[in-house]
């Protein structure tokens, strides 16, 4: 229960971050990050900042089980040691960066649906519902996910995951490494991690992988919001090729400082309870 309850609460902090992140790369209308806040705030209310919540809060314990515990267990395979065992006699980083892939691949795939309507719900830019106005084009979640299944078709669901998956296969293995390299440099041999070491090292391991998926991270969000009305890319090369063209190198790091703040306090609570959950469970 605290997995799920800090993990929720680490999202509903971090959801406006991430919010003004996604607008940012697939939209042109904002000038940088403050332009961002201050347009979302005057037309939408605060409520701008909280589009396409639900459906990251209802999935990411499922998510996260799926990652930890698919790391956990490769780990187990790669090394032969249980959880016990693992202080006195730690993994290499190989292994580390392995298991860190195969828990990403796999999470991917289950996080493909939710993300893809998060995206598309955080970038509808009308107020709440307003009588007179029209209404934004997906009314919430559910409603949203019926209308890409209908308009689209199964497979629209699944826009992205391409994109998705290249961005986490590597990706969370420089999480899981960069987070087991700091706790082992603050932590005497042999011993457990403190609570504030975790906190430091889940922040910066969130920070670091989240610089190195930036790239993909823009190309997926684009992919995500094409097909909404005509296609404008033909596939994952063509849209970094075009975007590259149109808006410069530049354009592989759009939300890369506004994202970097919202990683560190989710992941360094992410990790906090990952730890507790292995100590007394483990
Ligand atoms: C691998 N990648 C960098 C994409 C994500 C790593 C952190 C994932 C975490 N659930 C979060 O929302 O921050």
């Amino acid at each position: 229960h605290l997995l799920v309850t800090t993990g929720a609460l680490g999202l509903v902090l971090g959801h406006p971050f991430d919010t003004v992140k996604v607008r940012l790369q697939t939209q042109t209308t904002y000038r940088g990050i403050v332009d961002c806040m201050v347009k979302i705030y005057r037309h939408e209310s605060l409520l701008g900042f909280f589009k396409g919540m639900s459906f990251p809060i209802a999935s990411i314990a499922v998510v996260n089980s799926v990652l930890f515990g698919v790391y956990s267990n490769t780990l187990l395979v790669l090394t032969a040691t249980s959880h016990q065992e693992r202080r006195a006699q730690p993994p290499s980083y190989t292994h580390i960066f392995l298991a860190g892939c195969t828990g990403g691949f796999l999470q991917a795939y289950c996080l493909a649906p939710f993300d893809l309507i998060k995206v598309r719900l955080q970038n509808q830019t009308e107020p709440r519902a307003q009588p007179g106005s029209p209404p934004p084009r997906y009314q919430g979640p559910v409603h949203c996910a019926a209308s890409i299944f209908r308009e689209e078709g199964p497979r629209g669901l699944f826009r992205g995951a391409w994109a998705l998956t290249l961005r986490d296969t590597p990706t969370m293995g420089i999480y899981f490494i960069t987070y087991e390299g700091l706790c082992r440099q603050y932590t005497p041999e042999g011993q457990n991690p403190n609570s504030a070491t975790v906190l430091v090292a889940g922040g910066f391991a969130g920070i670091a992988s989240w610089v190195a998926a930036t790239p993909l991270d823009v190309i997926k969000s684009r992919m995500q919001m094409d097909g909404l009305r005509r296609r404008a890319y033909q596939g994952m090369l063509d849209c970094m090729v075009s975007s590259v063209r149109q808006e410069g190198l530049g354009v592989f790091f759009r939300g890369v400082t506004i994202n970097s703040a919202r990683a560190f306090p989710v992941n360094a609570v992410t990790f906090l309870s990952y730890e507790y959950l292995l100590r007394w469970w483990g």
